[in-house]
């Protein structure tokens, strides 16, 4: 059995995999998340959690390391994580009554092996009022979230229905991680 990492310093990433019942443990990766604006919302996700694993996986060669990133997209326009009250608002506004895609790449990396792959979700909001965005921005759930919502917490009752895997939209899809994982001869 090899050493299993997590490359993240999100705790719901790391609540995710603590679900598996799988012995792991964190650590944070701290590397340039900027992008070529050229690049697809599925070219992006794969190469920052490629660059997240393999940045830890220098420190650590002997694991297994997971890295995960994840982005909200309305209509070609990719939103991240709100960098103030008013961008979070006008995120939340702009995914009013409407559907957006979240993509999560996942990147497995370890001395002999390196995988890649992602999951696009799709998400129907309901309508909000200005009054219900600043009420979900009262909560302060918004600001360390990519589209400025966690459809794990309040966040909850913003969301009409999805398409696609609920875990990816929180931030890890599981299931698919956990085959690629066996795939790149990890066994707990
Ligand atoms: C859409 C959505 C995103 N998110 C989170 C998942 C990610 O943590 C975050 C997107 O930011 P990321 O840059 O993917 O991740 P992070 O900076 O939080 O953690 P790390 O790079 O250390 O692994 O948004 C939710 O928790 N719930 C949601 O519904």
């Amino acid at each position: 059995m090899k050493n299993l990492i997590l490359a993240s310093s999100s705790p719901r990433r790391k609540e995710l995999l603590e679900n598996l019942q799988l012995s792991f443990h964190t650590v944070s990766s701290d590397v340039d998340e900027n992008y070529d604006p050229e690049w697809s919302p599925e070219e992006i996700v794969m190469a920052l959690a490629y660059r997240k694993a393999k940045a830890v996986s220098k420190e650590h060669p002997a694991s297994f390391v997971i890295g995960s990133d994840t982005v909200v997209v309305r209509d070609q326009t990719i939103l991240g994580k709100p960098q103030n009250l008013e961008e979070a608002f006008s995120m939340l506004k702009s995914l009013s009554g409407r559907s957006h895609s979240v993509y999560t790449g996942v990147a497995i990396v370890s001395e002999s092996n390196e995988r890649k792959f992602f999951e696009k979700t799709d998400v129907d909001f309901w309508e909000l009022s200005d009054e219900e965005i600043n009420d979900y921005l009262d909560t302060g759930e918004p600001f360390d979230k990519a589209g400025a919502y966690g459809i794990q917490g309040f966040g909850s009752i913003l969301v009409k229905r999805i398409s696609g895997d609920y875990f990816s939209v929180v931030g890890l899809p599981v299931a698919r991680t956990i085959r690629e994982l066996k795939k790149a001869g990890y066994s707990s």
